[in-house]
């Protein structure tokens, strides 16, 4: 007898070892691939939103900080990984297990597996309702974890003002403040994710409890056998192990979706180019902009510009003057399209500017702005930027007439220096003259030049002039304009004050008039040189 037991066990112990193996090399290959297949899904969404944020208005990055987008586009879509994680896959296999165990126990006693099947039923409402109430919480954590980062962003960004007003203090509390509000949210989520658990294991010991009572009664009523019961409690344990599982995994699908909420809120944003009538493409951009009886307000019902109307013929200079908060800026950013006029009508080449394919229209546009946005690469891909696929005899070319060649050529790594964050290992006047390369290098139909209020010094001052002079012609460029020299040589001179044209003309004939211009010519013109400055305008120079 012992020997006819013995002699299968080495094919019972085959058995454990083979499927053994065959349960590791399951797991091993399900875990992988469940694993990566996360991460893909997760670098999937990120290109997405990401190229998604890209293409949104410009009011929307009024709306948002910077720091809170970053945040939007790498944390929040990391939540979803949760989605297909390792942790879901126990629990399918645990349902499954749970639906066979389930049939076996009807098989031994129904009104036991009905009973306990309504005790689980109700464990599971209260979960689901705990975890909607959880779900707030997490959204909640994001947007705060958002905020903090965007803040902190924008203090390492400005470390220079920050260090020279000695504010290290003040911002380190602003800081503590909010990683302590996040704190605040982790530990509430931790103590509802803690009361789940306190509530399973209490709901799973009453339930063990409360089946070997009736078991009990059961084998004494003798409805059911010893080895029924016993059969019975061991197998309840094999259904009810999905909902122990329920608790963690439901908090982690709950963050997921959190998440996942978050990243369709911007997803669902509307694109600029997006709008309906935006149809038209102009080919080629001849470049006649036209303003007709232009309105428009950022905030409703407050209009910064009223009525304006004015004609810029192609290949001619547009000189916007006027004092600070005027609307010159406004002017730009309704020409880029940027924002839409809210009535009147911004054309080009005699075609509604609300109607064009916007990324039409900027393939034709080009801007130097006095704030100069360099990346932190080489100066050859900082100017490649506006046009990658450039050969190097075109880049060079730029290069030359925009005088980047007398610098970049005695660094020891020539054009493959590295310019730091924002330019930063380079002088103001370097950066400019790589933006006027970049924007040679476009060759855009359209030039908005921001010119610089900062007084340079008279040599890069010429240096940047004479770039800019080339890059001006043929051109219809919009200049705000602070060098006598570019107002001079403007075709039209538009004098804006509070959102109005007051005055247009040239040079020359606004001299004459006496009027607005020639008030803040005379007024400024002896505080520098090459610098006309409106009121609130100078206090750069004047420091
Ligand atoms: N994003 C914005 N949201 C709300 N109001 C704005 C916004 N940008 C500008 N404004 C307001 O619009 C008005 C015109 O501003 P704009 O920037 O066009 O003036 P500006 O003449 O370019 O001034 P500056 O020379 O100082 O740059 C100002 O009153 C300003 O407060």
């Amino acid at each position: 007898m012992y020997r006819h037991q013995t002699s299968r066990l080495p094919l019972i112990l085959g058995a454990v070892v083979v499927s053994t193996f065959i349960s590791a090399t399951i797991t091993y290959f399900l875990d992988r691939y469940l694993g990566v297949t996360g991460q893909r899904l997760v670098a999937e969404l990120r290109a997405q939103v990401q190229a998604h944020v890209g293409r949104l208005p410009i009011s929307f990055y009024d709306k948002n900080r910077t720091g809170t987008l970053v945040a939007r586009i790498m944390t929040d879509v990391e939540s979803v990984r949760n989605l297909v994680g390792a942790g879901l896959l126990d629990f399918v296999g645990g349902i499954l297990t749970a639906v066979i165990a389930l049939a076996i126990l009807i098989h031994i006693s129904i009104p036991m597996t009905v009973l306990t099947i309504g005790l689980l039923i109700s464990f599971g409402w209260f979960l689901k309702r705990a975890l909607g109430v959880t779900r707030p919480l997490f959204r909640e954590r994001s947007r705060i974890s958002a905020e903090v980062t965007g803040r902190l962003t924008e203090s390492l960004n400005g470390i220079r003002v920050v260090k020279g007003y000695h504010a290290e203090a003040s911002e380190a509390r602003i800081f503590v403040e909010g990683a302590n509000r996040i704190l605040k949210n982790i530990t509430l989520s931790i103590t509802s994710q803690a009361f789940l658990s306190l509530c399973k294991t209490m709901v799973l010991g009453a339930v063990g409890a409360f089946i070997m009572f009736l078991g009990a009664r059961e084998v004494n009523a003798h409805r059911l056998d010893v080895g029924g019961y016993v059969e019975f409690t061991m197998l309840l344990a094999f259904m009810v192990a999905p909902i122990a599982m329920s608790v963690s995994i439901g908090t982690q699908l709950t963050e997921a979706f959190a998440g996942f909420d978050r990243t369709l809120e911007v997803l669902n944003e509307p694109e600029e180019d997006g709008e309906s009538g935006r149809t038209a493409a102009l080919e080629p951009i001849i470049g006649h902009i036209t303003f007709k009886n232009v309105t428009f307000a950022y905030v409703p019902g407050e209009p910064v510009l009223h009525g304006l109307t004015f004609d810029s013929e192609p290949g001619t200079v547009t000189a916007l003057v006027g004092s600070s908060g005027s609307g010159k800026s406004t002017v730009i950013s309704l020409i880029c399209g940027f924002h839409s006029a809210g009535s009147g009508q911004v054309s080009i080449d005699n075609v509604d500017l609300s109607t064009i394919r916007l990324s039409n229209l900027r393939q034709q546009l080009g801007v130097v702005l006095q704030e100069t946005f360099l990346f932190d690469g080489t100066i050859r891909e900082n100017i490649l930027f506006s046009r990658p696929k450039a050969t190097d005899e075109q880049l060079y070319q730029a290069c030359r007439i925009a005088r980047v060649d007398q610098f970049a050529e005695c660094f020891p790594e020539r054009y493959e220096t590295i310019v730091g964050e924002r330019g930063i290992r380079l002088s103001g006047g370097q950066r400019q003259r790589i933006s006027i390369a970049r924007a040679i290098l476009a060759d855009p139909r359209i030039l908005i030049l921001d010119e610089a209020t900062s007084s340079l010094d008279s040599e890069s001052e010429a240096l940047i002039q004479s770039g800019l002079n080339y890059l001006m012609q043929g051109r219809t460029t919009f200049v705000i304009a602070h060098r006598l020299s570019t107002i001079r040589r403007a075709d039209q001179i538009l004098v804006l004050e509070m959102g109005r044209i007051v005055e247009r003309g040239n040079h020359e004939t606004l001299y004459r008039r006496q009027g607005r211009y020639f008030d803040l010519y005379t007024r400024q013109h002896g505080l520098e040189a090459n610098l006309f400055l409106a009121p609130g305008e100078g206090d750069k120079v004047m420091q």
